[in-house]
C-alpha cells in the first residue's frame, strides 16, 4: 500500500482557512512532507484592504515556512490563490475558478470558521455552517474528488460528557433554522440566541455541531472524515517546537499570565486539560485524507469521525499546566510585564471574585491613577476589561472534565507503515507535558509577541526591580496599616507590646542559652 507522501503526489489539493494558525501549518507540512503534491488551491477571501495574492504572498513569508523555503525556495509555485468568500451564494468563486477545481481537485481539507465565541448566530451559521454546505455542494461536482476532510471541534458536543466518535443528532435540523433565521432582525435573533444554543455555551460549538450534521448528510456521496480537534495549542515538533501564531484558547492565558497581568482564573485544578499541540492535527489530518481516501470500506458509506484528544491517552490537568505556566515564565519572563508572574486558579466563585478585586481592579486602578498624575491616558482598567471578557468565555471549558473516546485515532495510527508513524506522528503518548508547555510559553514570547530571546537578561532584571517594588509596598502598607490601628485602638496596643515583649524574651532566651553551650 502507498505511504501517505506517495498517495499526496501528483495529487490537486484544496484547502479552505490556509491563512488561518491551523490553515498555515497544514499547508507546510503537505509541501514539506509530500514534496510531490502536484497543487495547493488555496481558497482566500481580499481582506483589510489587501488582495487574496498579496495575503497569500504575505503568508508564505510567515517564519513557520522557514524549513520548506530551505529545502524547496520554490515552493510558491505549487501553491495557488483562489478568491473565495464563503459566507456569499456560491462562495463567491468565479466560473472559471469553478471549472478549474472541479477538473482537477483530488482533496479537499475544509479548515475555515470563525471560532469566535461571541459571533452572532447568523454570521457564525452563515459561516461554519451555509458555507460548508456550499462546499459540498461545489465538492460533488469535482470528477476525480476522493476525500473530504472536514475539521470539526472536540467541544461540538460539549453538551455531553462522554463523547463518542459518531455524529449525534443535530439540536436542530440546520435547513429549519437557516430559513427561520433568514427573515428575522438581527435584534430578535440575538434576543432568541441562549434559547437556542440550550446547554452548548456559545454559537460557536452550536454552529460546529450543526455542520457535523450538514457533513453528515453527504455522506453517502463523497468519501468524507471529520477531525474533532480539542483545545488546539502550539506546536510539539514541528516545523520547531512551540510554534504559535494567536491569542486564542489557552495563548492568550498563559501570555496575560506571564505578562503579569492575569493573576486569578476560575478553573478546576484537577479537571483534564485537554491541549493538543497543532501538528498532532495536521499529521493526522493528513493521515486521514488518505486513509479516507485509501480505504473508503464502510458500508453503507459514513463520515468517519476522529476524536483528536489527549485526555483519554495521556492526560495532564489544569493545575499542572498553571505550575508549568508559573515556572517556565519565572525562567524566560516575558519583557516589561506589568507584575511579576503569579497566577493561581481556583474553581471557587467567591475567592476568583476577591482576588479579582484585589489582584486585578485594585492594581489597575492605582496604576491608572499613576498614568493620570503623570499626564498620560489611563489603560489598565480598559485592558482588565477585556481580559475578563475573554477568560469569561473560556472559563467553561476549563472547569468541567469531558471523556472522548479516540479510537478511530488509534485504528489510524495501526494502519501506519513504521516510516509514516514517525512523518506524520500523532502519538501523543510520547508527548512531555512539562517539556510542552516549557517551549509553548517560548513560543508565544518568540512568535505571537516577537520578543528576543538574547532580551531575557533583561526582563529577568526587570523581574526583580518589580519584586523589590512589591516588597517596598507591601511593608510600607503594613505599616501604615499599624500605625493607624495603634493610634486608634487600645487593643491593638496591648497586642502589640505582648508581640514585642515575647519576642524579646525569646531572644533573651536564645541569647543565655548559647552563653551556656558556648
Ligand atoms: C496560567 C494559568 C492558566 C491556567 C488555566 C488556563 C485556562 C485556559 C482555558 C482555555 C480554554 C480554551 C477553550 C477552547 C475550547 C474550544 C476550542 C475550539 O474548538 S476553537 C478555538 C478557540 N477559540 C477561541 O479561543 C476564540 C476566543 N476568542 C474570542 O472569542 C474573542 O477573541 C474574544 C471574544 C475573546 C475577544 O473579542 P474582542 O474583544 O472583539 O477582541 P478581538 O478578538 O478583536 O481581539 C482583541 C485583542 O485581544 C487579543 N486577544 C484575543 N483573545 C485573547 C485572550 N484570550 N487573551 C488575551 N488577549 C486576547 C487579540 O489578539 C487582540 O489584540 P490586538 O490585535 O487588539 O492587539
Ligand atoms: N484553534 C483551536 O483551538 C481549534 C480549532 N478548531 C477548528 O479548526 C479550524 C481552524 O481553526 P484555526 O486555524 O484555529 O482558526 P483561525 O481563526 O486561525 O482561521 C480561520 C480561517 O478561516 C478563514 N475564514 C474565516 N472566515 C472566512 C470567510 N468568510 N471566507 C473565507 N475564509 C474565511 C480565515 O481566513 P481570514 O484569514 O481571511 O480571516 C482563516 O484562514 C476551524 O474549523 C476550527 O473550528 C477546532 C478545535 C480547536
Amino acid at each position: 500500500m502507498a505511504s501517505i507522501a506517495d498517495y499526496y503526489a501528483g495529487k490537486n489539493v484544496l484547502i479552505t482557512g490556509a491563512t488561518g494558525f491551523m490553515g498555515k501549518v497544514l499547508v507546510e507540512k503537505l509541501l514539506r512532507s509530500c514534496p510531490k503534491v502536484r497543487t495547493l488551491y488555496l481558497l482566500v477571501r481580499p481582506k483589510a484592504g489587501q488582495s487574496m495574492q498579496e495575503r497569500v504572498s504575505d503568508m508564505m513569508k510567515c517564519k513557520v515556512f522557514d524549513r520548506v523555503r530551505e529545502d524547496n525556495p520554490d515552493f510558491h509555485q505549487k501553491i495557488v490563490p483562489i478568491s473565495s468568500e464563503l459566507t456569499q451564494p456560491a462562495l463567491a468563486i468565479s466560473p472559471e475558478d469553478v471549472e478549474r477545481l472541479t477538473s482537477c481537485v483530488n482533496i479537499i481539507f475544509h479548515c475555515a470558521a470563525t471560532i469566535r465565541f461571541d459571533e452572532p448566530l447568523k454570521h457564525a451559521l452563515q459561516l461554519n455552517v451555509i458555507g460548508t454546505q456550499q462546499l459540498l455542494n461545489l465538492a460533488q461536482q469535482m470528477h476525480h474528488l476522493q476525500a473530504f476532510i472536514h475539521i470539526s471541534t472536540a467541544y461540538a458536543n460539549c453538551n455531553r460528557r462522554h463523547i463518542d466518535e459518531i455524529i449525534y443528532p443535530p439540536p436542530v435540523e440546520p435547513k429549519k433554522l437557516i430559513d427561520s433565521l433568514e427573515w428575522m432582525e438581527d435584534s430578535i435573533v440575538r434576543d432568541i440566541t441562549p434559547r437556542l444554543i440550550g446547554e452548548r455555551p456559545n454559537t460557536y460549538t452550536y454552529t460546529k455541531a450543526l455542520a457535523e450534521c450538514v457533513v453528515q448528510k453527504e455522506s453517502s456521496k463523497l468519501n468524507i472524515g471529520i477531525i474533532r480537534p480539542s483545545i488546539v495549542g502550539a506546536s510539539w515538533q514541528e516545523p520547531f517546537p512551540g510554534w504559535i501564531d494567536n491569542f486564542n484558547g489557552p495563548s492568550g492565558v498563559f501570555i496575560a499570565a506571564g505578562k503579569g497581568i492575569l493573576r486569578t482564573m476560575r478553573a478546576n485544578n484537577d479537571a483534564v486539560a485537554d491541549l493538543i499541540p497543532v501538528d498532532v492535527v495536521i499529521n493526522l489530518t493528513l493521515a486521514a485524507g488518505w486513509y479516507t481516501a485509501v480505504h473508503r470500506l464502510t458500508f453503507p458509506p459514513a463520515a468517519l469521525v476522529y476524536n483528536c484528544t489527549t485526555g483519554g491517552i495521556n492526560p495532564f490537568h489544569w493545575g499542572e499546566i498553571e505550575h508549568h505556566v508559573m515556572s517556565s515564565f519565572k525562567r524566560n519572563p516575558l519583557e516589561q510585564a506589568f507584575r511579576r508572574p503569579n497566577a493561581n486558579i481556583t474553581s471557587n466563585y467567591l475567592m476568583n471574585q476577591y482576588w479579582i478585586l484585589v489582584s486585578h481592579k485594585f492594581p489597575a486602578l492605582i496604576y491608572d491613577l499613576y498614568l493620570r498624575l503623570s499626564g498620560q491616558k489611563p489603560q489598565m482598567m480598559r485592558i482588565f476589561n477585556r481580559l475578563h471578557k475573554a477568560i469569561g468565555l473560556l472559563e467553561y471549558f476549563s472547569s468541567q472534565d469531558w471523556e472522548w473516546n479516540s479510537e478511530n485515532m488509534n485504528m489510524l495510527m495501526s494502519h501506519l507503515s513504521p516510516e509514516d508513524r514517525k512523518t506524520f506522528n500523532f502519538d501523543v503518548r510520547q508527548l512531555n507535558w512539562p517539556e510542552y508547555i516549557d517551549n509553548y510559553c517560548i513560543g508565544t514570547k518568540k512568535y505571537v509577541l516577537n520578543e528576543d530571546m538574547s532580551d531575557i537578561p533583561v526582563a529577568r532584571q526587570h523581574l526583580r526591580k518589580l519584586r523589590n517594588i512589591r516588597y517596598t509596598f507591601n511593608t510600607l502598607l503594613l505599616v501604615f496599616i499599624w500605625r493607624v490601628f495603634i493610634a486608634r485602638s487600645q487593643m491593638a496596643r496591648n497586642i502589640w507590646y505582648f508581640v514585642v515583649s515575647l519576642c524579646f524574651k525569646f531572644l533573651s532566651y536564645f541569647r543565655a542559652s548559647s552563653t551556656l553551650t558556648n
